[in-house]
């Protein structure tokens, strides 16, 4: 048996010390507050986050030594806004090198920068080959209760991808490797953008025409700015790429989609987060992703409506009239071209 650390109690960190739990390992489960810790130790429940029982042989602690010593792996899954300051206070007490896994999906404004890269500028001893992302279609709500899901992991070194895929694979819970950690953590980020854009839709009462539209056109403008920083164009058409975009974009689990929705039928953005209470990810990612995709001088009309409507207070129905009215174009000359010119040789 293994001992493991899961970093963040919320709804993902607690699904995935479900499945690490089945697969036999001894989990402890770290919280930064100590009664929810006590909480889960007491009615093996996480009634906040999840409907699910908690196995027995998960542990719950506010302690961040007690939880660390003697692991062999560490997997982060805080939102993208807590990354730098869990990393900083890990840094502080870690003293072994030990596989580094993440599952958070965002980008840092201003920065730019993806989680795995805030981790390893965060953590002294541990560069970015130390570190893995799992990511791919998988709503906490479905895993917890043991339904088939699967995701990826990626790592600039495929050894610890490998190490990873081995701690998390059971017959519930795929785990394919990937080489392109810059695609698979822009994929997962990115989704989070147009599954906010897709709750809008479905708030304003359009239909499945305009959620199909919003995918597809939403992975072309995903796969351009992936592309464009050097990820793999295939790597958009897998698991954490449209996998994830049309797990986001069509449940009701989603939070992005849930506040979308909200937004679409008229609340405003901070009526919206304070009834979520829980972290809507694209909300700081569209920030970056308008950003780069300035910086990069890519396309993104989605991205900036959405932007448009989280930001500068614009109407949604206007959103949808400006990226119904653009000018004129083909349909291939993103994705399909990106892999034609790469794999046409
Ligand atoms: N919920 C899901 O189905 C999935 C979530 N993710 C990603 O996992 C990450 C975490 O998401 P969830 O667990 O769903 O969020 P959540 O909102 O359910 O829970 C977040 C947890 O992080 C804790 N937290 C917040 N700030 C903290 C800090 N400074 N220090 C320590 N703990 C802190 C909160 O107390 C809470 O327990 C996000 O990046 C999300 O995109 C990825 C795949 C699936
Ligand atoms: O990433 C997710 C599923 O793969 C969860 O998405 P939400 O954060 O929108 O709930």
């Amino acid at each position: 048996m293994t001992k493991v650390a899961v970093l963040g109690a919320g709804s993902w960190g607690t699904a995935l010390s479900i499945v690490l739990a089945d697969n036999g390992h001894d989990v402890r489960l770290w919280t930064h507050r100590s009664e929810q810790a006590e909480t889960i130790n007491r009615t093996h429940k996480n009634e906040k986050y999840l409907d699910a029982n908690i196995p027995e042989q998960i542990n719950a602690t506010s302690d961040l030594n007690e939880a660390i010593t003697g692991v062999t792996a560490i997997i982060i899954v805080v939102p993208t806004k807590a990354i730098r300051e869990v990393c900083r206070q890990l840094s502080e007490v870690i003293t072994k090198q030990v596989t580094i896994i993440h599952a958070s999906k965002g980008i840092e404004p201003v920065t730019l920068k993806r989680v795995s890269q805030m981790i390893s500028e965060e953590m002294n001893n541990y560069s970015q080959e130390d570190i893995v992302v799992l990511s791919g279609p998988s709503h906490a709500e479905e895993v917890a209760h043991r339904q088939p899901t699967t995701v990826t992991v990626s790592s600039l070194n495929e050894d610890n991808a490998k190490i990873a895929q081995d701690i998390f694979i059971n017959e519930d819970f795929r785990v394919y490797t990937s080489p392109d950690i810059l695609g698979i953590e822009l994929g997962g980020a990115l989704k989070n953008i147009i599954a906010l854009g897709a709750g809008i839709s479905d708030g304003l009462g359009y239909g499945d025409n305009a959620k199909a539209a919003l995918i597809t056109r939403g992975l072309a403008e995903i796969a351009r700015l992936g592309t464009s920083l050097g990820a793999n164009p295939l790597s958009f058409l897998g698991l954490p790429g449209v996998g994830d975009l049309i797990v986001t974009c069509t449940s009701v689990h989603s939070r992005n989609w849930r506040a979308g929705n909200l937004l679409g039928k008229g609340h405003k953005l901070d009526e919206v987060l304070d009834r979520m209470g829980m972290v809507v990810e694209g909300v700081r990612t569209v920030k970056a992703a308008y950003q780069f995709a300035e910086e990069q001088q890519v396309e993104m009309p989605i991205t900036t409506g959405i932007y448009q409507i989280l930001f500068n207070d614009k109407d949604p129905k206007d959103v949808v009239e400006q990226l119904m009215n653009r000018a004129k174009r083909e349909e291939m000359d993103d994705l399909a071209k990106l892999l034609n010119e790469r794999y046409s040789k």
